[in-house]
């Protein structure tokens, strides 16, 4: 994979042709099944203790293990050590972990030579620094883009979209940050290079952690995503 930046966009060939989602800060059994039930492509699950939305005893691994197939299955993880995100990952049945600190490029490699998919986060801002993803390139599956704010995540908060309008690398990525269902309709039509999906997370909440699936649901709608008629 391609370690500098090149001088054009780059266009992946196997981009998928709708965009992917995922449902991240899951941590209550009952609105898991419901979201399960409306077909997001992730669902996420932080494993961060600092956060409103931390897995800790509240759900279960068997939880996790009895959602269908189809779901992918994310750890988020704040700058925890590689052992630890292994053991999770072992526990809950994750075949993602999402990284959303400030994890070196060698933690990447060694997640996924242990067979786990990497997302890796950063936080944008107006003069964030493309060029300073090189060393991530060949060790992450994703890239995730969210906005600044006071905690490593789930602050509520969009950043400026444009600034991924020259976004130079090979490896797809999922935009974050404070989505709701009143930007779904804007979001189906981004054209950004690079841009295969999404990630809800504090937009769509009753409560930290607890979703409100008719959100969820106005999201996917406002995506014009068909989804599962019974949910
Ligand atoms: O949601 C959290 O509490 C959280 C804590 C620590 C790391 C990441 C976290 N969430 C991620 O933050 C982004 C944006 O969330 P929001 O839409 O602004 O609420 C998203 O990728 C979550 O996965």
């Amino acid at each position: 994979m391609q370690t500098s930046a090149p001088s054009q966009s780059a266009a992946p060939s196997d981009l998928p042709s709708r965009l992917l989602v995922k449902v991240c800060g899951m941590r209550e059994a009952a609105s898991l099944t419901a979201v399960a039930d409306l077909e997001p492509d992730f669902l996420g699950f932080i494993f961060a203790p600092s956060s409103p939305r931390y897995v800790g005893e509240v759900l279960t691994p068997d939880s996790v293990h009895g959602l269908p197939d189809r779901v992918q299955r994310v750890g988020v993880f704040v700058n925890e050590a590689t052992a630890q995100v292994l053991a999770t990952a072992g526990r809950f049945g994750l075949s993602f972990v999402q990284l959303h600190g400030h994890e070196a490029p060698a933690q990447c490699a060694e997640l996924q030579a242990a067979g786990l998919r990497v997302i890796k986060a950063f936080g944008v801002g107006e003069d964030f620094d493309f060029d300073a993803l090189g060393p991530y390139v060949p060790h992450c599956d994703y890239f995730l883009f969210d906005a600044q704010g006071p905690a490593p995540g789930g602050n509520g908060r969009v950043f400026d979209w444009r600034v991924l309008e020259n976004y130079p690398w090979p490896v797809p990525y999922l935009l974050a940050g404070g989505l709701r269902p009143e930007h779904a309709a804007v979001v189906r039509n981004l054209q950004l290079p690079g841009l295969v999906g999404i990630d809800l997370n504090s937009g769509l909440e009753i409560a930290p952690g607890v979703k409100d699936p008719a959100r969820v649901a106005a999201f996917l709608d406002g995506l014009g995503r068909a989804r599962n008629a019974a949910a």
